[in-house]
């Protein structure tokens, strides 16, 4: 049998290597995208898909609960089941569009600019063939170029075993029966927070997030960060800051989970499920790296250059994208990546590549965006910044919303020039509100470039005005009247 052969062979069909292959078509390419598990990766399945649509689950519950609102639900009840369904559905729905694509490009219907999807382990034989390991077979293929788009996995921690029923990490969460009584969440970065705010937002579970430093989301700002635990505190989540882990014991019916905190004293609490969230590690093992000499950084992610090329990009056909590319593990990132590589093959390119406006979403209770550097990057890097910091209780919309919990944080260099470097915003529809910012961000914006922008009333955005306002001592709301709520502060390394 005649082996087949593509332009492009894309390892992963996460949202690095979907996105990849998808551009592809558009320069008529024949590409063959393989997949060793879910369609869609943990974009869809057990990650950035699933947990959205239980996190907004979740927040709608919450909602329904509340009694401060002149109204109040009878009779709330939730069901695990339920819930599991409905965001199955939600995985489902995405991956039977990505499938009505895949079919619709699919090799037989179409001369060039097809696709042909292949289910098995994807693996290096040389710099031109992968072998295909599925159940009932193994077939080897070629290409003119390939992408590693093979995403991430959970890391593990040692000396604790996932047993997936009730040590569990985050994959394992969508396969749950019920809502545990009590749960202890190991991690608290974004991971650990999000399904921290998802589970104390139902209210069926006694939740527990252990913080080994003593800030959750640790490489935030502290405003950021103590905004974090103290919502999270108030919807019901007991934090164990500085605790470390020393064992979980299974007993028969519960888990007793060991804690060491750092000023010497311990805890033993019973729990009935853990949930480890300490990071994510790249999946290059067993991929046939070294049959194409390729090495990982000391990180254990692929070094990759300016165009996500593993080596010098005229005599390189091995090309790499998303969470094995040691970048920020976003959605977005893995999406820009895998798209600008085709780009950089098939098409011109327009633009560098630039991470310095890539958002990064977190979805607690608020919702909490950060795009650009925040004042501890600032610091690390030596940039005189100023800051201001505008409050949602004085944003008229917020304040209809009866949902003042919020702020923004805007930074611009300190230097003459104000450009833009960063915002932190927290509150109700701040995934929205960082776009502007990151706009900016990218058009290396200035102060003076954005206040002619008027924004509507009224609007959550209006907080961004505002705040930009202040850095000028020309917002409505002054800071001497409102010295909780607006802030204004400046830095300079010490010569
Ligand atoms: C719980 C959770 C929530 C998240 N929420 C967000 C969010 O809200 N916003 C956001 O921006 N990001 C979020 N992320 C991160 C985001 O999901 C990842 O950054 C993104 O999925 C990375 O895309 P990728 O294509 O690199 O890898 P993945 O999505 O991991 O996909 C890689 C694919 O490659 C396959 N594969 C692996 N090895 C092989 C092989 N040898 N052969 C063939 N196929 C292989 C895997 O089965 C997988 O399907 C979340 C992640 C998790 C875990
Ligand atoms: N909304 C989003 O954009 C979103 C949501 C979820 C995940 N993600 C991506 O997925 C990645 C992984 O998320 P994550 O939360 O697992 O990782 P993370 O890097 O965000 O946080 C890991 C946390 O675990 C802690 N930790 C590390 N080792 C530990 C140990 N031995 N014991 C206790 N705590 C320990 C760290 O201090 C940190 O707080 C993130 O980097 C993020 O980019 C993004």
């Amino acid at each position: 049998m005649s082996i087949e052969k593509y332009d492009l062979v894309v390892l992963g069909s996460g949202p690095a290597g979907f996105s990849a292959a998808m551009r592809a078509i558009d320069f008529n390419k024949s590409v063959c995208l393989i997949e060793a598990n879910h369609l869609g990766g943990a974009g869809i399945m057990n990650g950035a898909l699933t947990s959205k649509a239980m996190w907004e689950l979740s927040r709608d519950f919450s909602i329904a609960s509340s009694v401060m609102r002149g109204y109040r639900a009878s009779g709330l009840n939730v069901d695990y089941k339920k819930v599991q369904q409905t965001v199955i559905q939600a995985a489902k729905q995405k991956q039977l569009q990505m499938l009505s694509q895949i079919e619709t490009y699919s090799k037989t219907a179409e001369k060039c600019g097809n696709i042909t999807l292949k289910y098995g382990w994807g693996k290096f034989i040389d710099s031109h063939t992968v072998e295909i390991i599925s159940k009932d077979k193994t077939e080897q293929i070629k290409g003119d170029n390939f992408i590693i788009a093979t995403g991430s996995r959970p890391r593990p921690l040692p000396d604790v075993e996932i047993d997936n029923e009730r040590i569990i990490d985050s994959e394992g969460i969508i396969k749950l029966k019920e809502f545990p009584e009590r749960m202890i969440i190991i991690g608290s970065g974004i991971i650990g927070c999000e399904y921290a705010t998802i589970f104390s937002n139902y209210s069926q579970t006694e939740v527990h997030l252990l913080d080994r430093q003593h800030k959750v989301i640790p490489y935030e700002d502290d405003d950021l960060s103590n905004f974090v635990s103290k919502n999270l505190e108030s919807n019901g989540v007991t934090i164990h800051h500085t605790a470390n882990l020393r064992t979980i014991r299974k007993r028969p019916d519960f888990l007793e989970v060991v804690l060491d905190y750092q000023d010497g004293h311990s805890t033993v609490l019973e729990v009935d499920v853990a949930i480890v969230a300490i990071g994510r590690m790249p999946n290059l093992d067993n991929i046939g790296l070294e049959n194409v000499g390729i090495s990982t950084t000391n990180r254990g992610f692929l070094d990759i250059n300016e165009v996500c090329a593993t080596d010098n990009f005229q005599s390189c056909n091995i090309f790499a994208a998303g969470d094995v590319s040691g970048h920020a593990q976003l959605y977005s990132v893995a999406e820009l990546q895998g798209r600008y590589i085709v780009e950089a093959l098939y098409g011109n390119l327009e633009y560098p590549l630039d991470y310095s406006n890539m958002s990064t979403l977190m979805f607690f209770k608020p919702e909490v965006a950060a795009v650009g550097l925040n004042e501890k990057a600032c610091r690390k890097k030596g940039i005189p910044y100023k800051v201001a910091i505008y409050s949602n209780s004085l944003v008229n919309r917020a304040v209809a919303m009866r949902a003042t919990d919020g702020f923004v944080k805007i930074i611009v260099s300190d230097d003459g020039k104000d450009r833009i470097l960063g915002m932190r915003a927290a509150g109700p529809q701040a995934s929205t509100l960082i776009t502007s910012i990151a706009y900016q961000i990218t058009q290396k914006g200035t102060l003076k470039d954005i206040r002619q922008n008027v924004h509507p009333h009224p609007s959550i955005s209006e907080g961004i005005q505002e705040c930009l306002r202040v850095f000028e001592g020309k917002s409505i709301y002054k800071p001497k009247a409102f010295p909780d709520l607006i802030k204004l502060d400046t830095w300079k390394p010490e010569s």
